[in-house]
C-alpha cells in the first residue's frame, strides 16, 4: 500500500497542532539504531543482537503522543556494498530515505567517529534537504567529560559534511536508561509537518506480521552463534494458517518457517547436535510468536541449504529481498 493510500485511510483529523509523520533511524551496524527505536516505540518490534547487521526488513513502529504521531522506521546500517544483498540493501535505505521528514543519524557515544560515519553522514548529506538529527547513542556507557567529547567531535563532523549550518541538532541519549529519549521524540516531532494521525493509534506496526515472525524467529536462531552467520541466515514464514476444526475459545495457529543458510556446515550449526538447538529456537521463538499473535501457535522450524543465496538474484527474490 503507498503513503498516500494509506493518509487516505487516516482517522479523524486530531486537535489544531498536532503533527505527525516518517522519521528514520541511519548508522553503522551496531550503533543501537534497534534499541533505540524500541526505547521510542515502547514495545518490541525489531530485533535486536549483538551482532551487526541483523536489521534486514524496514520495521516501522508508531510513537504516539497527545501532540504528534511519529512513524519510525529503522533501516538496516547504511554500508559499503559488499555483496547483492549488501546493495539491495543500500537501494532499500536510499528509497526509505526519500520518503521520510526527519533522519536521526546513530552514533555511538563509546566509539571514536571512524570513516564509516563519514562515508553515512555524506550518503544523508547528498539524499539533500532533509534534516538530520545526530543521536549520539549509548551514553550511559561512557562518563560525562567523554559524552562532552563526542558530542564536539560529532558537531564538527556536521559542520565537515553540511557546510556552516551542520546537523540540525545534536542529542545524546541512553536508550537503556531512558535517558532523553522522549526529548529525541519532541525534536523529530517538531520536524514534522501539522496534520492527523497518519495510522490509528495503537497500532503498533504496519508490517505484516509474517515480517515479525520472521524477526523473532531469526533473533532465536542467531542466539549465541558465531560472527558470520547473521550475514548467512534467511528466514521465510511459508504460511501461517488456524488449525481445523479447534474451537473458538481454543485456536491454534500452525506457521510454517524455513530457515536458509549458505553451506551444510551452518544448517549443522542451526540444528545441533541431535536437533537439539533447533528445538531450542523453536521453544524461545515460539514464545515471543505467541505473546506477538496473542494466541497459542505450533511452531515448525526447517533448515535448508540455499547456496550464495547472497548473491543469487533469483533466490534473493524468492527469499523477499
Ligand atoms: N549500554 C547500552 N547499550 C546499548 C544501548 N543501545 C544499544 N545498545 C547495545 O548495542 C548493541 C547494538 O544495538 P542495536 O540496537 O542492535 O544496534 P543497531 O544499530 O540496530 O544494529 P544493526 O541491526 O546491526 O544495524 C546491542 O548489544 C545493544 O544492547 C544503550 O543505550 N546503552
Amino acid at each position: 500500500m503507498s503513503k498516500s493510500n494509506k493518509k487516505l485511510a487516516m482517522p479523524a483529523p486530531k486537535a489544531e497542532g498536532f503533527r505527525a509523520g516518517f522519521a528514520v533511524l541511519a548508522g553503522r551496524p551496531n550503533a543501537g539504531k534497534s534499541t533505540l527505536t524500541n526505547a521510542l516505540v515502547g514495545q518490541k518490534v525489531a530485533i535486536t543482537s549483538a551482532k551487526p547487521q541483523t536489521t534486514r526488513h524496514t520495521i516501522r513502529g508508531l510513537v504516539h503522543r497527545d501532540t504528534f504521531q511519529l512513524v519510525l522506521v529503522d533501516t538496516p546500517g547504511l554500508h559499503r556494498p559488499r555483496t547483492l544483498l549488501g546493495k539491495r540493501l543500500n537501494d532499500l535505505v536510499a528509497d526509505t530515505l526519500a520518503e521520510v521528514d526527519v533522519i536521526g543519524f546513530c552514533l555511538p557515544a563509546n566509539e571514536k567517529i571512524g570513516p564509516g560515519d563519514r562515508f553515512i553522514a555524506q550518503q544523508l548529506a547528498n539524499v539533500g534537504k532533509k534534516p538530520v538529527i545526530a543521536i549520539v547513542t549509548k551514553t550511559d556507557t561512557v562518563d560525562r567529560q567523554a559524552v562532552t567529547d563526542q558530542l564536539i567531535a560529532v558537531d564538527k563532523l556536521g559542520r565537515d559534511v553540511f557546510g556552516e549550518t551542520g546537523f540540525a541538532a545534536v542529542v545524546p541519549v541512553s536508550a537503556v536508561e531512558d535517558f532523553q529519549v522522549e526529548t529525541l521524540a519532541g525534536v523529530f516531532a517538531s520536524y514534522m509537518p501539522e496534520g492527523p494521525a497518519l495510522y490509528p493509534d495503537g497500532h503498533l506496526t504496519d508490517e505484516p506480521e509474517a515480517v515479525m515472525v520472521a524477526e523473532l524467529i531469526r533473533e532465536a536462531a542467531l542466539e549465541g552463534v558465531r560472527d558470520e552467520l547473521p550475514h548467512s541466515l534467511a528466514v521465510v514464514v511459508e504460511e501461517i494458517i488456524p488449525r481445523e476444526g479447534r474451537s473458538e475459545d481454543n485456536p491454534l495457529l500452525d506457521v510454517r518457517v524455513n530457515l536458509y543458510v549458505e553451506r551444510p556446515s551452518q544448517k549443522a550449526i542451526i540444528i545441533g547436535k541431535g536437533g537439539a538447538r533447533l528445538r531450542d529456537v523453536g521453544t524461545t521463538a515460539r514464545k515471543g510468536i505467541e505473546a506477538l499473535l496473542g494466541t497459542k501457535i505450533y511452531l515448525d522450524l526447517h533448515v535448508k541449504v540455499a547456496k550464495d543465496w547472497q548473491r543469487d538474484p533469483k533466490q534473493l527474490v524468492k527469499l523477499g529481498f
